[in-house]
């Protein structure tokens, strides 16, 4: 399948960086994993969130993209390591460092390395949209059924 690849502009802001620039692990990888630029490690406490730099900026500009910021399912299921906003949303026109809410939520405090990969960024699209204001809708199927409407089984 032929597919021309967005170019993301990415500024490295701390050159120790230079060595660990994200990538794709595979062909098909959803995202490019982000690691913690840190001086030390960090130890987070089980029930601690802290805010860890990437050293980079993603200006993706265009607003039919987006980022999303990841967690990584092994950090996550293994050592409880996940995000402090659960999904981080990048905007198009965001052009500061990417930051990562790190949040431990085991039970088990757990040691972040310098440059460990610890979430991943996934480029997606997205649709802005404008609102038509109206009095009703026309019947869908579903209605106004919700959270659990169509039943468990
Ligand atoms: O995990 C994240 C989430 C967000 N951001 C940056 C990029 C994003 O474009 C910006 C704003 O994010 P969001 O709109 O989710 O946060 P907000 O609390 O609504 O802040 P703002 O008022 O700046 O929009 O913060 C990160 O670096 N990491
Ligand atoms: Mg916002």
């Amino acid at each position: 399948m032929s597919s021309t690849r967005p170019r993301l502009q990415c500024k490295v802001l701390d050159e120790r960086l230079l060595d660990y620039l994200p990538s794709y692990a595979t062909a098909g990888s959803a995202g490019m994993d982000l690691r913690a630029l840190l001086d030390e490690p960090l130890t987070l406490a089980p029930g601690d969130c802290e805010l860890v730099r990437t050293g980079l900026a993603i200006y993706i500009e265009d607003p039919s993209l987006a980022g999303m910021i990841l967690p990584r399912s092994g950090l996550g299921h293994k050592h409880g390591i996940v995000l402090g906003n659960l999904v981080g949303l990048i905007d198009s026109d965001y052009q500061g460092e990417l930051m990562i809410s790190v949040w431990n939520r085991g039970q088990t405090s757990f040691t972040l390395a310098p440059f460990e990969r610890l979430a991943q960024y996934v480029l997606v699209p997205v649709a802005q949209a404008d609102l038509a204001i109206v009095n009703s809708f026309e019947d869908s199927t579903r209605g106004s059924g919700g959270f659990g409407s169509t039943g468990r089984q």
